[in-house]
């Protein structure tokens, strides 16, 4: 195995120190270390955070290997910092079996460039009837842990109720899409001052606050983990910071975007800004990101949703709904957060780590622990040019933005995945 001596680096914002990395694992850190057989880098000016993990992305492999694959999709992880990753169920054909939770798994392996953790679906088919094989999938090579039917609501107040107490024998969790489908039938983005004046079809608040109610309820009831996908609105922060009042295990994520767009976006009909969730107001984003301070929403997860031109560069009407993620998620968050080192680990490697079980990642990097981190150069502004992603799709918000941050490198295990800002694989 390689070894790395990082010169110069500021561990989370503190003081610059020298960091050793032998055997996959931090062996010391401080002021003027040495190690003949190291690859030496220069670290001055650049900030360790423990790899970040993320949650919630899609890589479309099985079945739409156009838009991403779970290797291209991991090398954009790689170079947006990230060292895991959690891969949606909403492939084809779905991650609901054994079989394809394991064919993504390895096919993560092979890749090697972050640990991709499949998600499983919680219904055959996300179809929302009946339960997927949820044992099957936990005792499968992939263990696995989250059950997502993400793309759809588990509507059914019966089968998400079955789901939770399912999970509750192997500590699962159910991360709900909430989405109540009746209220947002034809829905084109959020229903509000913009929806009215564009005259498209809105996507109103109270259909994910309904939903998010609901769950909690029934997760309280039952005593099982539940995890909301990117809430979107001020109104579910507050049913949130009730049910945490509560006592609820609930758990909750926010993405990037919803963060720093808002649903004025749609008035370029640019299909690029169609996603679910729809982007919302100034007022919802002020709730969202005082809730990611505060902790009543836990994470940020990229929601990493990678479409081929022909599923974005068409009607609004016609576009599928989603965005690109994982290259540009850590820059958006010093662009809403700033240099707030210690809260971006906690909602972007600890916490997430922590939820999905990935007991080998969010760690600060510290004598002893696993080399899985990632250098970022806080002062770096970069131009984003949809064309450098790696992804293989090209739909991200952010194109020609200048935005703050760039990832210098990435390690995963000890060994660098991202050097110079480029991926070894
Ligand atoms: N977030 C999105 O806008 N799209 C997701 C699924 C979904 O949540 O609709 C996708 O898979 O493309």
């Amino acid at each position: 195995m390689n070894s790395y001596l990082i010169r110069n680096v500021s561990i989370l914002g503190a003081a610059p120190t020298d960091l050793l990395i032998r055997d996959g694992v931090v062996v010391e850190t401080g002021t003027g270390l040495s190690a003949s057989d190291a690859t030496v880098i220069d670290a001055d000016g650049l900030v360790a955070l423990p790899g970040l993990v993320d949650l919630h992305t899609h890589l479309r492999e099985p079945g739409r290997e156009d838009a991403e694959t779970v290797e291209t999709g991991s090398r954009a992880a790689a170079l947006g910092g990230y060292t895991a990753v959690c891969a949606m169920a909403n492939t084809s054909p779905v991650a609901d079996t054994a079989g394809v939770v394991e064919q993504v798994w390895r096919l993560g392996r092979e890749a090697g460039l972050v640990d991709v953790q499949p998600i499983g679906a919680v219904t055959v088919g996300l179809a929302g009837e009946r339960l997927a094989e949820l044992g099957a999938m936990a005792e499968s090579a992939a263990r696995v842990r989250i059950f997502s039917d993400d793309g759809h609501c588990v509507a059914d107040p019966r089968l998400m109720r079955r789901a939770l107490e399912y999970v509750k024998a192997f500590d699962g969790i159910i991360a709900q899409h909430a989405e109540e489908p009746r209220l947002t039938e034809g829905a084109q983005m959020h229903e509000g001052e913009v929806s009215t004046r564009l005259g498209l079809t809105g996507w109103p608040a109270v259909a994910e606050e309904a939903i998010i109610a609901r769950d909690v309820l029934l997760a309280e009831h039952v005593g099982s983990r539940l995890h909301i996908c990117h809430v979107s609105t001020a109104g579910s922060v507050e049913v949130l910071r009730h049910a945490k009042a509560r006592g609820v295990r609930v758990t909750a994520e926010v993405t990037p975007h919803h963060l720093l767009l808002t649903d004025t976006r749609a008035e370029t009909y640019d299909p690029v800004f169609k996603v679910n969730p729809p982007l919302r107001t100034a007022t919802d984003i002020a709730a969202l990101r005082a809730a990611l301070v505060d902790g009543v929403i836990d994470i940020i997860a990229t929601d990493h949703a990678p479409h081929a031109v022909e599923d974005k560069e068409c009607e609004w009407a016609y576009a599928r709904p989603g965005m690109l993620g994982l290259e540009t998620a850590l820059s958006i968050a010093l662009d809403v957060l700033g240099p707030q080192w210690d809260l971006i680990a906690e909602r972007m490697s600890r916490t997430p780590a922590r939820i999905a079980g990935l007991t080998e990642h969010g760690h600060d990097p510290a004598p002893g622990a696993p080399a899985t981190l990632t250098l970022v150069d806080p002062a770096a502004r970069r131009v984003i040019e949809p064309a450098e992603l790696a992804s293989r799709s090209r739909n991200t918000p952010y194109a020609r933005m200048t935005l703050p941050g760039r990832i210098v490198a990435t390690f995963l295990r000890g060994e660098a995945t991202v050097l110079d800002g480029k991926a070894l694989k």
